[in-house]
């Protein structure tokens, strides 16, 4: 019986083109004053990073190069999530979940479900996201945030943390995810797994895990309360 939904964002619960036609562009444009910040420990954590990573290199341009491959490198997202807060906070920002998202998230949460975010994006701007859409503040159905600080989405160690961290029996948890290398690590550590299949997103089906169009669907399938 599942009794915990572990949920990705871009691709899973927000669509794709949000993340690299919203989001990505704000970032790029106010990234280049906050690399001159010398006095935020955060940025200059994440500058040294890179720096560590690619000696010589321009940071600035490693993280356009990032961006453009939507490489979910840690020094990047932590980066991106601090231009992010003042655009979520001035209302320039409004997340723009799939529509079946929000009312499913609020039936399972009523019917008991526990529910956590697992994604590349720091936990910083998962929690702005979630704070500012469209219906409202949903960061209260949340109970936990996983980002990259647990470890890679494609290694199954971190879903084994993750697991650790919740209590649970590893099959009692449900991940939902749009890429397949995700979903593998995830039942290589004992998860149940679904993928969400979004026609706007182009999402490539993989082969030999369950598969939905929506969250309604996943809820169909895996018996979950129903919107
Ligand atoms: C607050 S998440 C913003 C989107 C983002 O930058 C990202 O990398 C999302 O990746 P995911 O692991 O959710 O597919
Ligand atoms: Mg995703």
């Amino acid at each position: 019986m599942i009794r915990l939904v572990l949920l990705d964002i871009e691709g899973t619960t927000l669509p794709i083109s949000f993340v690299r036609d919203v989001m990505f562009p704000y970032a790029a444009k106010a990234l280049p004053a906050l690399l001159q910040d010398h006095t935020n420990p955060t940025v200059v954590a994440a500058r040294a990073d890179i720096v560590v990573e690619y000696p010589g290199q321009d940071p600035l341009k490693v993280c356009q190069d990032w961006m453009k491959a939507d490489v979910k490198a840690a020094p990047l997202k932590t980066l991106q999530g601090l231009t992010w807060r003042q655009g979520f906070e001035d209302g320039t920002l409004q997340a723009d979940l799939y529509p079946d998202v929000p009312p499913a998230l609020k039936a399972w949460s009523k019917g008991g479900l526990r529910l956590a975010v697992y994604s590349s994006g720091s936990i910083p701007s998962q929690k702005l996201l979630y704070g500012h859409t469209a219906q409202g503040d949903l960061t209260p159905l949340f109970e936990d945030f996983f980002d990259l600080s647990t470890g890679g989405k494609k290694d199954a160690e971190s879903y084994e943390k993750i697991t650790a961290a919740v209590g649970l029996p590893a099959d009692e948890i449900l991940f939902l995810s749009d890429i397949g290398a995700e979903l593998d690590a995830a039942r290589t550590a004992a998860m149940s797994v679904c993928q969400l299949v979004r026609e706007q997103d182009g999402t490539i089906p993989h082969p030999g895990v369950a598969q939905a169009p929506d969250l309604n669907a996943v809820s169909s399938q895996f018996g979950l309360p129903v919107a």
